[in-house]
């Protein structure tokens, strides 16, 4: 093939995957797209002369199929790509003493909002850049953040990203496992296509903004920023910084954040602080001169979908495990990935053998987000079957629920038995260190350990009798079950892995007074459902499982165990004067001590604050009485917290009532 037909063939392959990306169905990872472009930009720059026409690296976006078309007042455009250093270095140097903000890159849908006379008349996707989708009705359904009215005359617009919050897309998923979303980008650019706001009610979008223009323009980033709120948005965090050591440092800050945000990044946006300078360095043909965009690692990768693994959970949940071919994606190595259910693998057509998107974002466990490129199959690939038996006892499944989940009912199955003896003896039960799931799996198969109790009766000398264990470990092990007999009644109620009840039922039910497992499993129906959060099924769930295991209570109990509520168990007792007695709080953002400036993680300063009299909650309502911000602080409880008049302190308020009480 000559230069001219590959860069006709690279030039039709761009076209084409964008189509498909801004659809909402990509068809290759980020980054083998990327690597696509850039093939084709150097071929182009190699050989001016054969640039094709039109050159997709000139357009913006997809010629999307527009609804309702509307004129830019200017163009939305892309941005420049940097992935190391020392082409942040670059862009300081093309632009001597001019310092430069630094903003995370929001990874949503980009909009414009146009205001008269301080009305929302318009909000316009960016289209191919030059022309967008007038999306006004969805967006004043359904997204947070964007005023109706701002305090402004004339035309004033204001430009930045609507994103689907990380929880919204996962309790999305939760709610439709027949029809899962694949992405939080992928799905605020569907939700914005929408023909009517009720169909995708529960898709609520954020907006936050990182550009405005007026009249009466802003003349720095500080400014630009301040601007912004005032006029009632969340601004884009911006960071001003004089150099390139600065601006990477501001970089590195933003990624590592990344994880404990509630929305995806995709990479940091530089751009020169000076409105005017900004202005000056003009565009080019897709994207301006005073900006760069720097990418991080991808979150999303491709890889091939080696086999599905059936596994027994401790509940007896039957689940479909991906093994893949290894993955570098969000930072780690991945090789198994959750393909959650049945549903979820018809829904989305996954079979064996298929190249398929796999994703990490944050703490999630990695999920294979969908099948790419369907044409690009051999016929080689396989349907993935579900078992019709437990893969590890044989005994018949039962199928659950709308999306028909797979459950072995047997409750002496034997993978079961090791994965209820692994969970018992974890950290969140009870605790018992030194015995870990390796041992648990050969003890077990041993057929040493059928219940949690049966670890309470193992000895230094039956652990010596077996191959690869000395003296110290066996004592270690055996001391270790023997500090560990205080587990109390929300650990063993954890421990005991109840379907459907949580560790937050546990918790609960202590806090209603329940002093032991036996008088829970006593309780009957009717005590168990006037308990907070627990409705007839958890009751009914409880109610068959503690019946079923009350041998099991005795054992545990003739071995020293005790299933007694303990001090740990319930709120800390507090002082009438404590500092927050009485108050409900919400605690958000990230939280540090700053005594040490260390990150405290958010549960452990809820705990103290729980000391110093408060109830914590997850989430900000009309019964809030104080919301707690740390740093960087999502817009949507804010934003709430406005709505509700809820009073919003500083983190560092509260340090200095803690510390000023002795509790921190
Ligand atoms: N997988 C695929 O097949 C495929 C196809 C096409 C494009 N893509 C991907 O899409 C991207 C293409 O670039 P693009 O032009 O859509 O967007 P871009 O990555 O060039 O970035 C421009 C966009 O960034 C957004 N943005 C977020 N925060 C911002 C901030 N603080 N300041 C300014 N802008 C901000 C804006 O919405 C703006 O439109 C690339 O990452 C590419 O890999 C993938
Ligand atoms: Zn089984």
């Amino acid at each position: 093939m000559d230069t001219r037909e590959r860069i006709q063939e690279l030039a039709d392959r761009v076209v084409a995957l964008r189509d498909a990306y801004y659809q909402g169905s990509p068809l290759v990872a980020d980054a083998e797209y990327d690597a696509v472009e850039d093939e084709l930009r150097a071929l182009i720059a190699a050989h001016p002369e054969l640039a094709p026409d039109p050159n997709p690296l000139d357009q913006v976006g997809a010629p999307s199929v527009l609804h309702a078309p509307i004129r830019h007042s200017r163009p939305m455009l892309s941005l420049e790509k940097a992935t190391k250093p020392e082409q942040v270095a670059a862009f300081f140097d093309r632009f001597p003493g001019q310092p430069v903000v630094v903003m995370p890159k929001l990874d949503g849908l980009s909009l414009a909002l146009v205001y008269e006379q301080g009305r929302l008349v318009r909000a316009i996707t960016r289209g191919d850049g030059t022309t967008g989708d007038d999306v006004t009705v969805l967006v004043r359904a359904l997204t947070d953040g964007i005023p109706d009215r701002v305090g402004a005359t004339g035309r004033v617009e204001v430009r930045g990203e609507a994103v689907m919050l990380r929880s919204t897309f996962t309790a999305y998923n939760v709610a439709h496992p027949d029809k899962p979303l694949i992405n939080p980008r992928g799905a605020a650019a569907g939700t914005l296509r929408a023909k009517d706001p009720a169909t995708v009610a529960e898709r609520r979008l954020v907006f936050f903004a990182f550009d405005l223009d007026t009249e009466i323009a802003a003349e720095t980033a500080a400014d630009l920023a301040d601007a912004l709120r005032s006029l009632g948005f969340t601004a884009a965090e911006m960071r001003h910084c004089a150099d390139p050591d600065a601006a990477l440092a501001a970089i590195t800050e933003i990624e590592q954040r990344r994880n404990d945000l509630d929305y995806d990044l995709d990479g940091a946006v530089l751009r020169l602080s000076d409105r005017d300078a900004y202005a000056a360095a003009g565009t080019r043909s897709s994207s301006p001169r005073g900006a760069l965009a720097y990418k991080f690692a991808a979150e999303e990768k491709t890889t091939v979908l080696a086999d599905v693994v059936w596994d027994v959970g401790k509940t007896g949940k039957i689940a479909p495990v991906a093994h893949l071919e290894p993955v570098f994606v969000g930072g780690t190595t991945v090789t198994r990935a959750t393909l959650a259910n049945q549903e979820v693998i018809r829904a989305r057509g996954i079979r064996i053998g298929d190249t398929v998107l796999v994703r990490r974002a944050g703490d999630v466990i990695p999920f294979v987000a969908g099948v790419l490129d369907e044409s690009k199959r051999t016929g080689a690939e396989r349907e993935i079957v579900p078992p019709s038996a437990c893969p590890s006892c044989g005994q018949p499944l039962t199928e659950q629920g709308n999306s028909r989940e797979l459950f072995c009912t047997n409750v002496s199955c034997p993978a079961q038995t090791v994965r209820r003896l692994i969970h018992w003896a974890s950290r969140a039960a009870a605790d018992i260190e030194a015995v870990g799931p390796v041992w648990i799996e050969r003890l077990a198969e041993a057929g040493i350990l059928e219940n949690p109790s049966d670890i309470y009766t193992l000895t230094k000398e039956r652990l010596l009798e077996f191959d690869r264990i000395g003296e110290v470990s066996a004592t270690r092990m055996v001391e270790s079950i023997d500090a560990a007999r205080g587990v109390g009644l929300r650990r063993a109620l954890i421990g005991l892995a109840i379907p459907m009840a949580s560790e937050g039922t546990a918790t609960r039910l202590c806090r209603a007074g329940f002093g032991s497992l036996e008088e829970v499993a006593d309780a009957g129906e009717e005590r168990l459902v006037a308990v907070e959060d627990i409705g007839p099924k958890v009751a009914a769930s409880l109610i068959e499982h503690l019946t079923r295991l009350r041998p099991e209570m005795e054992r545990l109990r003739a071995r020293g165990v005790s299933l007694d509520v303990r001090e740990e168990d319930l709120p800390p007792v507090v002082a009438a004067d404590a500092p927050l007695a009485g108050k409900t709080v919400v605690v958000t953002g990230s939280i540090n001590d700053p005594r040490s400036g260390e990150k405290i993680p958010r549960p452990t300063f809820q705990r103290l604050c729980e000391k110093a009299g408060a109830t914590t909650a997850s989430s900000v309502s009309a019964s809030t009485d104080l919301l707690i911000t740390g740093a960087d602080v999502g817009a949507s409880k804010l934003t709430k917290a406005e709505k509700h008049g809820v009073e919003v302190v500083d983190q560092s308020v509260i340090w200095q009532q803690l510390i000023a009480a002795g509790l921190a």
